[in-house]
């Protein structure tokens, strides 16, 4: 089958399985996160992701981006860039927020100087104040979920895959992600997002997937 011209990501039969234990003497034993997945994901749309704790939402975000390969069937990109957003992850607890910014911009396919102009508005965004020059690991959990969040707000790939991220921050902050997500939602930008909330789904996505 031909896919819609308008589609950037096409799965296919997709089937994902850990490995669970098996030493060098023991049977591996293998669990199947994921099962006859497929679908097109189309230029512009935000396609909710949905499912009980364990059902491989996060599983599907990382054969999308390419960071995981499928067991079975195949991911087929028409040539855009992924990229997973998953706060909390990726940063070095030694190193200052400013460097950690520029190395998840850089992991977003960024060159150093492009993360750098944005810089300014990064920290901004994420209010972290002179907090961006400590290193990560004097910081809470919301704030390092800002900072995350702040990086993904400023360097956007084609496509932005969002697993859990509009629940970080305090109440103020997490009005004001979900409003700039909302914006970048109504744009041309492609997005996928995980959530466990039917409400944010309901209000942000055009089209929903239930793993
Ligand atoms: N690296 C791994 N090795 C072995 N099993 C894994 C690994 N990562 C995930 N799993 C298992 O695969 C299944 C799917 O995990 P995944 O994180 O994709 O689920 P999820 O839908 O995102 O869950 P949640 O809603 O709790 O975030 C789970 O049963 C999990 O235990």
């Amino acid at each position: 089958m031909h896919p819609q011209n308008d589609t950037v990501l096409s799965l296919c039969d997709v089937g994902v399985r850990y490995k669970r234990r098996g030493g060098l003497l023991q049977k591996p034993e293998y669990f199947q996160a994921l099962k006859n997945v497929s679908f097109d994901l189309r230029q512009g749309e935000t396609l909710g992701i949905v499912g009980r704790n364990g059902a491989g939402k996060s599983t599907l975000l990382r054969v999308m981006a390419g960071i995981i390969r499928p067991d079975q069937g195949r991911v087929i990109n028409y040539g855009v860039s992924v990229s997973l957003l998953a706060l909390q992850a990726g940063f070095d607890p030694e190193l200052p927020g400013r460097d950690n910014a520029i190395m998840n911009g850089m992991l977003l396919g960024y060159t150093r100087r492009q993360v750098e102009a944005r810089m300014t508005d990064i920290v901004a965004f994420s209010e972290l104040g002179d907090f961006i020059d400590e290193p990560v690991k004097t910081y809470s959990s919301g704030m390092r979920s800002r900072l995350g969040f702040s990086v993904s707000v400023f360097m956007t790939p084609d496509v932005l895959l969002l697993d859990e991220i509009l629940s970080v921050g305090d109440r103020g902050f997490r009005e004001k992600a979900e409003s700039e997500m909302t914006r970048k939602m109504s744009s041309d930008q492609t997005i996928v997002l995980v959530s466990h909330s039917e409400n944010q789904i309901n209000r942000l996505c055009d089209r929903v997937i239930c793993l």
